[in-house]
């Protein structure tokens, strides 16, 4: 079975536990590993918690196969590229904000994994908590070449262009406002029409879930009826197939005599999906104040400390603002926890120039920011009448730790030296 241009299907829910078989009767019925599977497939079970995990928490999926994933020989390491990894130890703490420019499309040959290059994270993937963050770029489709992270899971923001996730648990099509989520060690390879980019959050530590609500009520922010996970795909493919994996920070490669993309049909509450942020059920004051951009929050990867996120995933929606007597965008701020921001499209509310699509910033622990000074002033000034800010999708992943920066990024040339200029202009205030 090979995939043609066919849209995939998919089935609708956040960690619902999901049955899909891409032929009928490739699941068993009643047990997970029986004596005898149905078709000679392997059983095999894929776990993205500790067996132990409480129910709540717990998250695995048996997916039935035409052959074992063991099947394979020894990993070598694998080219390393721009793709960096906790400790993050490249470059020193360093409290400056700073700011990027997009990262130019690919003109080389350059696929999905060519094109990963990491900014910077925090905390390291051994010990279960951070991050790291990495943009893409890519202009041509892996082709017998696959890809997993066993260092964490993978929240990818597409910023430009189609892109296909065609994952052993079934294909993802994904285009800019979409988020895609692939649970650690899901093997998937991206498929691409022309040049693409995004961003990727890979969390290293409890794997994302939807935000409790509180007195929201039981509906609102991303509602769990609209991610949507693929049905069972596979392909029987005898040829060479390079898996590469993320292990330990480093890259890592082995070739299958098979593509490893062979999941004949799988159930479980541990799935790749994705999510469309139009149909975010944005929640904001009608009254007066900006409220805190933790309403904006779609998905939480909660730590050990209750309330404070190893990483959040928040953003930046179309949405009205009516708020009476308020300085509506943003205002400023020192946070204790750490912010990296991306654009996916249109201008960001707070900044009314230097922050373009695909780009990038970082506003550590404790560092002041907030609206440059175009946006503060257009909004001092603004009439307040209901106003819809419109084609426009920010982002941040937000976080408990400080991201330390890798040595690329440090002196990537897209790196913008005169951001702090964007606050220099402000006058005093009278008092007299
Ligand atoms: O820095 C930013 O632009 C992100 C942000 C947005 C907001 O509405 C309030 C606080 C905050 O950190
Ligand atoms: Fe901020």
């Amino acid at each position: 079975m090979t995939l043609q241009n066919n849209a995939p299907a998919y089935l609708t829910g956040f960690g619902n536990h999901f049955a899909t078989e891409a032929v009928s009767g490739a699941l068993p019925v009643g047990q997970n590993s029986p004596q005898k599977t149905p078709m000679g497939l392997y059983a095999e079970q894929l776990s993205g918690t500790a067996f132990t995990a409480p129910r709540a928490e717990n998250r695995r999926s048996w997916l039935y196969r035409l052959r074992p994933s063991a099947q394979h020989g020894p990993y070598q390491p694998f080219d390393q590229g721009q793709v960096r990894s906790g400790p993050f130890d490249e470059t020193p703490p360093n409290p400056n904000r700073m700011r990027w420019d997009p990262l130019p499309l690919a003109t080389a040959p350059t696929d999905w994994v060519e094109g990963l290059t990491t900014y910077g994270g925090n905390g390291e993937p051994d010990h279960g908590a951070g991050s790291g963050i990495h943009l893409y770029v890519a202009n041509r489709s892996m082709t017998d070449r696959v890809f997993y992270d066993a260092d964490g899971e993978l929240l990818i923001v597409p910023q430009e262009g189609g892109q296909r996730f065609v994952t052993e648990m079934g294909v993802i099509d994904a285009q800019p406002g979409h988020i895609v989520l692939i649970p650690r060690g899901v093997r998937f390879r991206v498929e691409v029409d022309g040049p693409v980019r995004g961003y990727v959050c890979e969390n290293y530590g409890a794997p994302f879930r939807l935000p409790d609500l509180g007195p929201i009520g039981s509906n609102g922010l991303a509602n769990p009826r609209d991610f949507e996970t693929p049905v069972a795909w596979y392909e029987d493919v005898d040829r060479p197939t390079q898996c590469i994996q993320k292990y330990g920070g480093k890259l890592w490669t082995t070739t299958f005599d098979h593509s490893p993309l062979d999941v004949v049909g799988w159930h479980g509450n541990l799935a790749p999906c994705r999510y469309d942020t139009a149909r975010f059920n944005t929640i904001n004051t009608v009254s007066y104040d900006h409220p805190d951009p933790s309403i904006f929050t779609v998905l939480t990867s909660p730590s050990d400390t209750h309330g404070t996120a190893n990483i959040d995933f928040v953003i930046f929606p179309p949405r009205w603002m009516v708020a009476e007597h308020t300085f509506r965008p943003p205002w400023f701020h020192r946070n204790v926890m750490s912010e990296f921001m991306g654009l996916v499209t249109g201008a960001y509310d707070a900044k009314a120039g230097g922050f373009a699509p695909g780009g990038a910033s970082l506003h550590n622990r404790m560092s002041g920011h907030g609206p440059d000074q175009a946006s503060y002033d257009g909004a001092v000034k603004a009439e307040l009448k209901p106003h819809k800010v419109e084609n426009t999708l920010a982002f941040m992943f937000e976080t408990r730790m400080p991201i330390r920066v890798t040595k690329w990024a440090q002196e990537a040339p897209q790196m913008q030296l005169d951001y702090d200029d964007v606050w220099s202009g402000f006058t005093k205030g009278q008092v007299s």
